[in-house]
């Protein structure tokens, strides 16, 4: 057997795989094992009948879940939507897992707190979404927690990459179409890569995979089940990573006009949702248990640009 390859033929399970954190999974989890990624029309998240089928069909040893509703602002007129996709679903995907003894991968968010304080958020500190959005994911840890299931849930902020949707491209977009940008500077917390993501992802589950041969699938998945903060390394604001990704494009590019970025506060940039001031997250424990340190900020838009 390789090193932390699943046995032959198991089969792992990716939902999102349009998504940016799954379409970096589709190919950093691509040498483990079998990867099915259905596309929505099989199984569909915000139908708990199709993601049960599918699953009961697959048999996978791991569901990797990134689907999600992201649309944070939406999620406000739309909370039926968000909780079936963040929460209810979430919840098949526990139950069946148990049911099979499949290992569940699931991603949440810094927008479960409600902000407060500066100091990064540890795993334990209490929870306080003040969105729709952060509710929904927090239902979703928590029916996942509750459904018996080995599970790992990890919360990340600020997900950006080369594709997808996200902040890094709009900004970049809306640089060269404007004079000026006006971007929050009160709100503060790490982007996080997307294919940082990925990786730490598959490396975790080799991790569980290389366990499992010594003391047992079972005892393995149980000894990782949890909550951990995985987000980029460093501490910044939006304005901050608006401004440098900016700048250094203003570098790679000399003859093109970009807009100056201009600080501001929330509150000079209504918006439906909350969003928390306070978004960091320690990520101490992830590295301890699973010797992972996520990239820092700067390092990985450095190399996002040069994707670009
Ligand atoms: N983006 C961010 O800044 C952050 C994200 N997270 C969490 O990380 C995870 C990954 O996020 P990210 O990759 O950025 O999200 P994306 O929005 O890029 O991708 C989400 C994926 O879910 C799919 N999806 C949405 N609704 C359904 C549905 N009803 N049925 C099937 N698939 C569906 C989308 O499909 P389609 O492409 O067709 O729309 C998309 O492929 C999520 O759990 C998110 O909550 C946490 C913190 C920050
Ligand atoms: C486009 C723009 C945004 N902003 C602000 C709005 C917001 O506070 C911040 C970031 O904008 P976004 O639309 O990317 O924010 P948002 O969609 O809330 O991003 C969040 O997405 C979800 C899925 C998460 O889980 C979070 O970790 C976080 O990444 O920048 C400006 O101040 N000026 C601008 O021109
Ligand atoms: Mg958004």
């Amino acid at each position: 057997m390789v090193f932390g390859r699943l046995p032959s033929e198991e089969r792992i399970l990716l939902t999102g795989a349009k998504g940016q954190v799954g379409g970096e999974l589709l190919k950093t989890l691509e040498p483990l094992g079998v990867v099915i990624a259905p596309e929505r029309a099989m199984m569909d998240l915000a139908d708990a009948t199709s993601v049960r089928d599918t699953i009961r069909a697959v048999r996978p040893r791991w569901i990797v879940n990134p689907g999600a509703y992201t649309e944070v602002d939406r999620a406000e007129s739309e909370p039926d939507l968000a909780y079936a996709i963040n929460a209810e679903a979430v919840k098949v995907i526990g139950e069946e897992a148990r049911v099979l003894g499949a290992g569940v991968i699931h991603f949440s968010t810094d927008y479960v707190f409600d902000g407060s304080g500066e100091e990064p958020y540890v795993e334990t500190d209490t929870v306080g979404p003040m969105s729709v959005y952060g509710a929904s994911k927090l239902a979703g840890e928590r029916a996942l927690a509750e459904s018996g299931a080995g599970h790992m849930i990890f919360r990340t902020s600020w997900v950006y990459g080369a594709r997808g949707k996200n902040f890094l491209l709009t900004i970049l977009k809306l640089a060269r179409e404007r004079e000026a940008l006006r971007i929050v500077d009160d709100q503060h917390g790490a982007p996080t890569w997307s294919r940082d993501l990925a990786r730490m992802t598959a490396h975790v589950i080799k991790r569980c995979e290389a366990t499992a041969q010594t003391i047992g699938w079972k005892a393995a998945l149980q000894d990782a089940s949890g909550v951990y903060h995985a987000a980029g390394g460093g501490d910044t604001s939006w304005f901050e990573f608006a401004a440098e990704a900016v700048q250094q494009q203003r570098e790679k590019e000399p003859g093109v006009r970009f807009a100056k970025i201009e600080s501001i506060s929330t509150d000079q940039y209504p918006t439906p949702a909350r969003r928390p001031s306070n978004s960091r997250l320690n990520c101490t424990k992830l590295k301890e248990r699973f010797e992972w340190t996520m990239m820092y900020w700067r390092d990985s838009l450095r190399e996002v640009l040069s994707e670009l």
